[in-house]
């Protein structure tokens, strides 16, 4: 066999055995220690193969592919292959970690906001002609409960209230935490109907949670909601906007009336929120989506 097609067999044999070592090693030791050591060792036994060579060179002794010339070649190529191998996987786990950072909210584990707009936007192109719902819950007087418990406190009653969400969801159902005690639901093919017995059954559980605080005490919590819903899939940004400010100015409406409550959209409560002057104020303009957002299904709706 011709040196040169041996290196390159030996080549692709050390790549293959690097990417399996790859996956298998930085189990037993650090990534970036690891990736140090081999390319080091990559460097020093490259070195000493190429001086070995150039004494065979200097002495005019016959080159001959001996085992020892091979096991040379493999540590040679080995390392830096390793290396490589070991630095794609660690990008490749950094950017899952990324994507996974933007998508799920740090601490209730909820969608975040952005993740949200993307699956309305795929529920948007994937649309089989049936409608949606919204429902939009905030939890009531939560700034009392961080005055008496704290920030820390605030954060428990907020995991508590999203896993009580996320339990009472069906599996195509969608929730997400849009802002700091606000929980926004999407209810693919739900009716109003639907939406406001679920929204009804939310609160009402809510009602009877208990979360055990730091000082042992127990603290209650309340949801106001308001839901809408679109008897077709919404097919652009302006008919997500329409259907979210919807179920905002309902949930308006269930904070002003008094909280801890439901309360789902209809004309007339348009009328009455136009006649008294009144208007949204937690869903912010659609100018002021967040930069990342741009391009995006909704990108003006949550922002
Ligand atoms: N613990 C905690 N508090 C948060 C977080 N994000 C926002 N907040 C707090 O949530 C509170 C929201 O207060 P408000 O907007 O006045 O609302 P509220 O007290 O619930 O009153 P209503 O909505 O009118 O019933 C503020 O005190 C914020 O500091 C968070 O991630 N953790």
């Amino acid at each position: 066999m011709p040196p040169s097609l041996l290196l390159l067999s030996t080549a692709v044999l050390a790549w293959m055995c690097a990417g399996t070592l790859a996956r298998l090693l930085p189990k037993l030791c650090a990534e970036a220690n690891l990736c140090l050591l081999a390319w080091i060792t990559g460097h020093l036994a490259g070195g000493a193969l190429l001086f070995g060579l150039a004494l065979h060179t200097w002495t005019s002794a016959p080159i001959q592919l001996k085992p020892g010339l091979l096991l040379g070649l493999l540590t040679m190529t080995l390392p830096p292959a390793l290396t490589f191998a070991l630095v794609d996987r660690a990008l490749r786990a950094d950017t899952q970690r990324q994507v996974a950072q933007w998508q799920r909210d740090g601490l209730t584990g909820l969608l975040t906001r952005r993740a949200l707009m993307e699956r309305a936007g795929t529920l948007r192109r994937s649309a089989d002609g049936s409608g949606i719902a919204v429902i939009l819950l905030d939890l009531d007087h939560f700034k009392c409960i961080n005055d008496r418990h704290l920030h820390s406190g605030g954060d428990r009653v907020l995991v508590h209230a999203a896993r009580q969400l996320q339990a009472g969801l069906r599996l195509t159902d969608l929730v997400a935490r849009i802002g700091g005690e606000e929980f926004c639901i999407l209810l693919p093919g739900a009716s109003s109907a639907q939406a406001l017995e679920l929204a009804e059954r939310l609160t009402t559980e809510a009602r009877a949670q208990r979360v055990r605080m730091a000082d042992g005490s127990e603290q209650r919590y309340t949801f106001s909601a308001g839901c809408a819903e679109s008897a077709a899939m919404p097919d652009d940004d302006a008919a997500w906007a329409g259907l979210l400010e919807r179920a905002d100015r309902a949930l308006y409406a269930a904070k002003r009336s008094g909280r801890d409550r439901v309360v789902p959209w209809s004309t007339e409560l348009a009328c009455t929120q136009a006649s008294a002057g009144e208007h949204s104020s937690s869903l912010p303009t659609p100018n002021s989506a967040p930069p990342h957002a741009t391009g995006s299904a909704l990108p003006s709706v949550f922002a």
